[in-house]
Parts: structure tokens; C-alpha cells; sequence
């Protein structure tokens, strides 16, 4: 009798529903479109991580006389095995390819791992991880020998060709290749290419990449390049004889190979996909092995963080709330790979002898696990700083100090990595305009760079339209102008509506009894605490102004005009009632109206919440707004970026100014009264 172990059925049933949703949408493949971190605010589409199973065939001396195997593949992407506890039973186990052990290099490579490449020159990452028990194959199947090289060489001298094609001529993209090789031994990160560097740190950058400074890289443009390097520093690996494998690896071994792709034409952006290829140790049943002393004390070390390596892929499974990803180095740097951002491969590999029948089984349970586990990879893309004709705009003008931070980069800001990117570091010296692209609304830098695509495939001739520094002076000319015709009818407003509030009040006799005729007594109304007291601002009838032409330092007037007719609702709303009526019309000089202007920024942007409370119409609860989102965003560029924090509305805010502007203006300007 048979029983399916874990077949698809039984293992979706403890699956929650929104993670099946997510696993149907990766295997149909539905709705997939690239993101990038320039439209880093839509969520990636999931990738599923795909799980290979390779047996091993009877290595020389392996078989016993009787020695059948004890695992047995059905198809291409399925295999059985004897049920332990139930000798009449066998359970079954599907994935995503089932290798045998006729299966060659070849075939492993081109159906499980060649695919994945392509990704790397999209900017995204990809993993090939090697697991199963010590002596399965793990070591052949990723590096192989001169005569059946694996995994490792294979993808090498693909990458290097595709790169080369890409990066031929006439081609968008210029791109480079680096690599970098390491070991975790003992829980300790070593440079196989510079061994003598000590235990490295692992860290992870606010994009959530996991990184290693001071790792060496080493920039490869041919496969001879790549043997160089590689070779002398696999000899640095640790390996050491076991009962059950003569060249045991005691280390996990992380080749790690970087694309950069830098764009030809503007925008100029920027790509970076990793290709980790990874072998891992082999988890060790120290009974069977005869380990003891330091060859125990690694296989302590192999076995643990294996052990990690299996509660993470429970707990993405589960969904928990916490992946142990800290508890070992090894999956500290997975992280990418299992959950993350990464399209990943795990080949699990398996040996057909019997005494290795209970590693089989767990590596097949492990290995039925991770394919449940969804990553999410995107295309890391971003914005080259430098490549513009710097037009002459101090970095003040340029950046507001937050954005002057982001645009030092993460990864510098992070870890500090000795190698910051020659991008950002050039970045800081020559500087353009359109560095603010790197925190624009990412959907408007889209915008932008369909923009600039459109203009290229129109034929448009020459330099396009993000580099060329002329048009791009017309762009920002352009800005300047709406951004003044914008200032100027907001000023209009204002003074329309001042003189409403002023008319209104000239209208109604009890309300003219109450101030002055020299006070303008809504802006009397509250004393505003800047930098001095605020002083009231005084305005005259035109006769009075008239008599008093010994005032040259007036700059607030409100003119009456006599005789001009108005249309006033009177109490009762049914009869409009026309009458003759003095109107009020307020005129500022425009200087004073900057000088107002600037002194809201200046309370905006260096006031304290208490000190905002003073200006009209702004509470405790906006006064904290304001601050926060300052803190957030950097300074106010204009008065009216207070539209911008959450939770005060375009209507607000020209409230706010018409109520405050000429207040502040005024106490700038007016003598004591
Ligand atoms: N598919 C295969 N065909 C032929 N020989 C193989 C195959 N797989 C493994 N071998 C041989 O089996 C032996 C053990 O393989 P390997 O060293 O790759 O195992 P491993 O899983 O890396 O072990 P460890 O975890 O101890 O390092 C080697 O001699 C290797 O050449």
C-alpha cells in the first residue's frame, strides 16, 4: 500500500489561505510586473523558492554486495521512499525536479539553475543553495571536477558571456561582474580570498540587503579571470576526512557574484543583481561519522546552524511574527535567499544507500518545506547621481538636509562599508538638479523616465531629454514661473479677501464700535511670540492716510473707496437689500507680503510646537503635526508645503496663511503702538 507523505494535497490543508493565494499567484505566474526601488511603494510579486531533489548514484566502494537503493524516482519530478515504520508503504514526495542518479551536470544545471540567471541582469537576485547529509553529493553537484564541472563554473561562464553580449556596443546597459568568496566556519565569516582578514560582520541596510563590509571583491571580465581567484581560495577552504566522506567540507561555502549594470543614456539609472551560489556543509550524525574532538566541535557548529536553517523555513511557513534569522551566520546572510528578495533553488541531494536512509528522509522532509516558502525578489534599480553637467546651484539650493542624507545612500549610511559605491561618493562633489529625482514621488520618476524613453524611441535626436542641461534649465525655468504665478495668485486671494473680512466689518456698526478706526482687529486679536513680540498692524482710511503723508514707512493700507454699491444680505435672507456701502480694499507692498511670508517659513521650520501654537489657526494637535512631519521630511521649502502634512487640508492651509501673513508682515514692519 502506498501513502502519499507529502504530497501537495495534505501539505496545502495546513496552509493559511492567504499564503495559498500567494503560492497560486507565483505557480500561474499571474500579474507579474517588474518592481524596482525607484517604485519601491507597490508590493513585488511572490516567487516561490524551487526545490530539486538530486540522488547520488553508488560512489566507487559505497555498494554492498546486496546494496539496493532505498529511494527511487518516479518521473522527472517525483520519487519515493520506503516507509520505516511501515515496510509495506512507501512515501512520495513531488517537487519541482526530480534528478537520478543517471542525471548528468548537465542536466541539472540547464533545468534548474541556468533559468534563474537571466534575473541577475534585470537587477534582481538569485540564489542556488546545495543541502543534504555529509557525503551526498553536494560538493559534486555545485563545483564538480575538471571533468564534470558543476553548478558553479557552469553559471560562471554564462554570466560572463551573457554579460558581455549585454554589455557589447550600441547596448543600453554597460555591465561588470565582481565576485567575493566566503566560509562560515565555526560560526565565524572568513574571507576565502583574503583569509587573513579575521571573522567579518554581517549587517543589513534599511532596504533590507544583507550585506558584509570589508568583504573583498574582485572584478572578473573572463572565466580565466574567475579561475584566478577562485581556485587558490577554494584551497583555502576548510575540509577534513570523515568516516563517511574523505574531503568533507566543515565550513558552509558563499560564492557571491555581483552584476552591476550602469545605463548608457540618460536617466542613467543603475542596477545591481547577486548571484549567491552556496554549498553547504552536510548535516553530520556524529554516531555514524566517529567524529570526535575538533572534527565534533564542527559538526557541532554544522549541525546548529543547520538546525536554524530549519526553523527558519517553519517559521516563514507558519507565518510567525519572528524568523530566527539572527540565531546563526549562516541564515543571517540567507536571509536574502529564504523570504526575501531573491529567486532561489535548493537542490537537495541524496544518497541511494540504505545507512544513509534516515538523513534521506529528513533532507526530503526539509526539502518539502522550503518549497512553501514565498520570496519576493525586485529589480534594485536606482538613480546615478553624478553623470549630469552640474549646473551652478549651490547644494544648499539643491537639497534640503534630509534629502542631502538620503542621498548619501543607504548602504553608506548603514554600514559604513569601505567600498561605498563610486556613484554616491562622486555624488557629494559634482551634484544636479536632478538628484531630487532620487526622492521624488516615485511615480513621478516613472513618469519622467517614460517620458525620456518616449522621447528616444520618437527618434527625438541627440541628447535626451534628462541629460541635456539647456532643456533641462527650461524645465526648471518653467517650475519657477508656475510656482510665481502661483505666489501671485495666492496674494491676490489674500488681499481679496482681507478686504471682505475688512468691508464685512466696515458694514456692521456694532463691530466698528469695538476697535479703532487705525486697528485692524483681526490680526490684533492674538499675540503672536516669534523672535519679538508681535506689533499690530495699522491701517487708515485713505483721507487719513492722506493727512498723514508724514508716514513714508506705511506699508499697509486699506484704501475706502465712497460710493460704489454692494450687494449685502440682510438679516432676514429672503430680501437681498442693496444699499450703497464703503468698501475697503487692502493694499500691501509686495515686500512686506515676502517679509511675512518668510517669517511663517522661518516659525514653520525652526519654531518649536509651542511656538507654532502662537500663530492663528494652529492648535496642539497641529503644532505636533508640523513638527513631525518637519522631523520626517526636512524643512518647508514654502509656506505652502503645510498642505503636505497629513491632516491639514489645501483649505486649511490658505486659511492659515490669509490669518497669519499679514500679522507676522506687519509686526516686522510696524513701530510700537
Ligand atoms: N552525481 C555524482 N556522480 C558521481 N559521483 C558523485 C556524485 N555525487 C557525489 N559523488 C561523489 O561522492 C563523494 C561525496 O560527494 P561530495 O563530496 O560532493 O559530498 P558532500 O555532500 O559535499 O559531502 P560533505 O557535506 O561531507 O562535504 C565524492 O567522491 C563525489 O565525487
Amino acid at each position: 500500500m502506498e501513502r502519499r507523505a507529502q504530497g501537495r494535497s495534505r501539505m496545502d490543508a495546513g496552509v493559511p489561505v492567504r499564503r495559498r493565494r500567494e503560492m497560486a499567484a507565483a505557480t500561474s505566474g499571474a500579474s507579474r510586473c517588474r518592481l524596482s526601488k525607484v517604485g519601491a511603494g507597490r508590493r513585488p510579486p511572490p516567487a516561490r523558492v524551487r526545490v530539486a531533489v538530486r540522488l547520488r548514484p553508488f560512489v566507487d566502494g559505497t555498494a554492498g554486495e546486496n546494496d539496493t537503493p532505498c529511494v527511487r524516482g518516479l518521473d522527472s519530478c517525483s520519487l519515493e521512499i520506503a516507509n520505516w515504520r511501515n515496510h509495506q508503504e512507501t512515501l512520495k514526495y513531488q517537487f519541482d525536479a526530480f534528478y537520478g542518479e543517471r542525471s548528468s551536470q548537465q542536466d541539472i544545471y540547464a533545468g534548474s539553475v541556468q533559468p534563474i540567471l537571466r534575473h541577475l541582469l534585470e537587477g534582481q537576485n538569485a540564489s542556488v543553495l546545495a543541502y543534504g547529509p555529509t557525503g551526498a553529493g553536494k560538493t559534486h553537484t555545485m563545483l564538480g571536477s575538471p571533468e564534470q564541472p558543476g553548478v558553479i563554473p557552469r553559471a560562471l561562464m554564462d554570466l560572463l558571456q551573457l554579460t558581455r553580449e549585454e554589455s557589447a556596443e550600441g547596448r543600453p546597459w554597460a555591465l561588470s561582474v565582481t565576485m567575493s568568496y566566503l566560509e562560515i566556519y565555526q560560526e565565524k565569516v572568513l574571507d576565502l580570498l583574503e583569509p587573513s582578514s579575521g571573522d567579518l560582520v554581517i549587517r543589513e541596510d534599511c532596504r533590507g540587503n544583507i550585506l558584509i563590509p570589508g568583504l573583498t571583491q574582485k572584478p572578473i571580465t573572463s572565466f580565466a579571470d574567475f579561475e584566478r581567484h577562485f581556485l587558490p581560495a577554494s584551497r583555502n577552504r576548510t575540509v577534513g576526512a570523515t568516516r563517511l566522506n574523505q574531503r568533507s567540507s566543515r565550513s558552509h561555502a558563499v560564492l557571491l557574484v555581483k552584476v552591476d549594470q550602469r545605463e548608457r543614456l540618460a536617466p542613467f539609472r543603475q542596477r545591481e543583481g547577486k548571484l549567491y551560489l552556496i554549498d553547504l556543509a552536510g548535516s553530520e550524525d556524529n554516531r555514524r561519522t566517529g567524529n570526535k574532538g575538533l572534527r565534533l566541535k564542527e559538526s557541532g557548529a554544522i549541525n546548529t546552524s543547520l538546525f536554524v536553517l530549519g526553523k527558519v523555513v517553519d517559521a516563514l511557513n507558519q507565518g510567525l511574527p519572528r524568523v530566527p534569522y539572527r540565531d546563526s551566520k549562516l541564515t543571517r546572510l540567507l536571509q536574502d535567499s529564504l523570504g526575501g528578495s531573491a529567486h532561489s533553488i535548493l537542490i537537495a541531494n541524496i544518497a541511494p544507500e540504505r545507512r544513509f536512509y534516515l538523513d534521506t528522509v529528513s533532507a526530503l522532509n526539509f526539502a518539502a518545506r522550503s518549497k512553501e516558502v514565498i520570496n519576493r525578489p525586485f529589480t534594485n534599480e536606482s538613480l546615478q547621481l553624478h553623470v549630469l553637467a552640474p549646473i551652478k546651484l549651490s547644494k544648499k539650493e539643491l537639497l534640503g538636509p534630509s534629502e542631502a542624507k538620503r542621498a548619501r545612500g543607504p548602504e553608506e549610511e548603514e554600514t559604513g562599508s569601505p567600498e561605498p559605491p563610486a556613484a554616491a561618493s562622486s555624488a557629494s562633489q559634482k551634484l544636479s538638479p536632478l538628484q531630487k529625482l532620487s526622492s521624488m514621488d516615485p511615480a513621478m520618476v516613472e513618469r519622467l523616465l517614460s517620458l525620456d524613453r518616449l522621447l528616444g524611441s520618437q527618434g527625438s535626436q541627440g541628447t535626451p531629454l534628462l541629460s541635456t542641461p539647456r532643456r533641462e534649465r527650461m524645465v526648471l525655468m518653467k517650475t519657477v514661473e508656475a510656482k510665481d504665478l502661483e505666489i501671485e495668485r495666492l496674494k491676490m486671494k489674500q488681499k481679496e479677501l482681507e478686504a471682505k473680512v475688512l468691508a464685512q466689518e466696515a458694514a456692521d456698526p456694532k463691530e466698528k464700535e469695538n476697535y479703532s478706526p487705525t486697528m485692524l482687529r483681526p490680526l490684533a486679536r492674538r499675540t503672536v511670540t516669534v523672535a519679538k513680540p508681535l506689533k499690530k498692524a495699522v491701517v487708515m482710511p485713505l483721507q487719513l492716510i492722506q493727512e498723514q503723508a508724514a508716514y513714508p514707512s506705511a506699508e499697509i493700507h486699506i484704501l475706502k473707496k465712497k460710493g460704489r454699491k454692494r450687494k449685502l444680505e440682510s438679516l432676514d435672507a429672503s430680501e437681498p437689500e442693496e444699499r450703497g456701502e464703503d468698501c475697503w480694499e487692502l493694499q500691501i507692498s509686495p515686500e512686506l507680503l515676502a517679509h511675512g511670508r518668510q517669517k511663517i517659513l522661518d516659525l514653520l521650520n525652526e519654531g518649536s510646537a509651542r511656538d507654532l501654537r502662537s500663530l492663528q489657526r494652529i492648535g496642539q494637535k497641529k503644532a505636533q503635526l508640523i513638527v513631525g512631519w518637519r522631523e520626517l521630511h526636512g524643512p518647508f521649502s514654502q509656506v505652502e508645503d503645510l498642505e503636505r502634512v497629513e491632516g491639514i487640508s489645501g483649505k486649511q492651509m490658505e486659511s492659515f496663511l490669509k490669518a497669519n501673513i499679514l500679522g507676522l508682515a506687519a509686526g516686522q514692519r510696524c513701530g510700537p503702538s
